[in-house]
């Protein structure tokens, strides 16, 4: 135990320790280092829910918001077992850096519920998505905190939370939360926004670096909402996607999986684990043979995309991997040590708060949409995320050539300076002087 947490550090301390670089090189003020060495507000809370058999259960719940100098904080609400303070803190400093890199108008907030929904029915899990709305309903709104989906929850999740807003406030107010259906103030394209946005920072990436897709090979840890995406697009666009992972279990085809009959098989059975492949023969389910969650990290691939959760690449594992290029699409994917050992094998990371902010630029626009009244295809909201990220991203890019530094401390750079700058405008009189 002791052994594994020494791999997998506590999530924000490890996060945080990247900030002293950052620091140093853009020469912050003390007075900002000292606001964001805390969050802003960190709400626990305790959701209490009548089950389907009349017991009582009551679930640990959190609401965090890292930082709101630029805007509303913003961000996801995840159901896990694992799910503590720590955990969703870090998850909140992360959307504050990643709003800012990308140039949104917004803080950093994040969400959690310790639960397992896989063992709670659909009214279970309703109720308990309407409580947690009941509990944060005095911190959140659209000018103050907007959450969003993330690891298992999704529009239906945000739709059932939507609607206890509107029923506590006793109006409609859609851009309280993103990530809605569609049918609901939802925007068109948020479902694969992350997976798309993470493709195309890759795109970028591989055209600076005068790659072409068509060669490449990838494979993606996390085979949920934003890895299938991220999959399905990368394959539309020519790269071959030769193994996808579930918390269960990994699949692996030499000659590239078709993404689309895996994710059908997912969908029927629940988990990857059940395809079977032969190279000789094949059959309705044969797409693909079975591997290990681990050696699927360590395949000699072009592209090795992390879609599920944090540590996945800890100093324990990272000298396994021989993929060039990293893409986080998961939040927090490669610890801090993980890092410096990939920077000496010359690996380079398509960093986190830059590589998924799709999720979160389409939020946006949804929210965008929601306060206007006017809904927008799906054309325009694909051509305006592709015209942020190309933007920001080239920026980004930009400045680690100039800098010599990883795409990961220009994104920060980027961040830090965007937040610092804001709380300079702010001004430095808005706390007690003592007099
Ligand atoms: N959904 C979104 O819009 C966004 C999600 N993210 C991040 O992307 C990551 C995934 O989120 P979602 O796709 O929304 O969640 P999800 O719940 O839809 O999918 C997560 C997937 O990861 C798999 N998984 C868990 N542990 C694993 C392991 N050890 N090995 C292999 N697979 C494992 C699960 O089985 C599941 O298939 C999270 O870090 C989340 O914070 C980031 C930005 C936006
Ligand atoms: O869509 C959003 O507002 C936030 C998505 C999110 O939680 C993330 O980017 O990690």
């Amino acid at each position: 135990m002791a052994d594994k947490q020494k791999h997998a550090p506590e999530v924000l301390k490890d996060a945080q320790s990247r900030l002293e670089d950052i620091y140093e090189r853009l020469d912050v003020s003390d007075d900002a280092r000292h606001r964001l060495a805390f969050p802003h507000r960190l709400a626990q809370f305790s959701i209490p829910v009548r089950m389907d058999n009349g017991s009582l259960r009551v679930f640990q719940g959190w609401r965090v918001q890292y930082d709101v100098t630029r805007g509303p904080a913003k961000g996801g609400i995840r159901f896990h077992p694992g799910v503590n303070a720590d955990e969703v803190t870090a998850l909140s400093f992360w959307m504050a850096i990643k709003c800012a890199a990308v140039d949104l108008p917004y803080g950093g907030g994040k969400g959690g519920v310790q639960c397992n929904p896989k063992e709670l029915s659909r009214m279970e899990l309703e109720r308990l998505s309407r409580g947690y709305m009941r509990e944060v309903y005095d911190i959140v709104g659209p000018d103050i905190d907007i959450p969003a989906p993330d690891v298992n929850t999704n529009s239906t999740v945000m739709g059932w939370m939507a609607d206890e807003y509107s029923l506590i406030a006793r109006c409609q107010c859609p851009g309280v939360i993103t990530g809605k259906p569609v049918g609901l103030g939802g925007s068109q394209g948020r479902v694969e926004a992350t997976g798309e946005g993470a493709l195309q920072v890759l795109n970028i990436w591989a055209q600076r670096n005068d790659k072409t897709p068509k060669n490449m090979t990838v494979a993606v840890q996390g085979f949920g909402n934003a890895g299938y995406h991220f999959a399905r697009a990368a394959a539309r666009e020519g790269y071959k996607v030769v193994a996808v992972s579930d918390s269960k279990g990994a699949v692996y085809a030499k000659e590239g999986l078709d993404v689309e009959a895996v994710y059908q098989h997912k969908n029927e059975t629940r988990e990857l684990k059940g395809i079977i492949y032969c190279e000789d023969s094949v059959g309705d389910e044969e797409v693909g043979k079975r591997i290990d969650n681990a050696d699927l990290l360590a395949l000699d691939v072009d592209v090795l995309a992390l879609a599920a959760l944090e540590n996945a690449i800890t100093d324990e594992n990272a000298r396994a991997v021989k993929a060039q290029v990293i893409l986080e699409i998961a939040n927090g994917p490669v610890t801090a040590a993980a890092d410096d050992i990939l920077e000496e094998q010359q690996i380079t990371i398509l960093p986190d708060v830059l590589a998924n902010t799709g999720g979160v630029i389409v939020s946006y626009f949804e929210w965008i949409q929601n306060r206007t009244g006017d809904y927008w295809k799906a054309e325009k909201v694909g051509q305006r995320m592709q015209e942020r990220i190309s933007e920001q991203a080239d920026l980004i890019f930009a400045l680690a050539e100039e800098q010599k530094v990883s795409p990961r401390t220009a994104t920060y750079m980027q961040g830090i300076k965007r937040i610092t700058e804001a709380m300079d405008h702010r001004g430095s009189q808005r706390f007690f002087t003592g007099d």
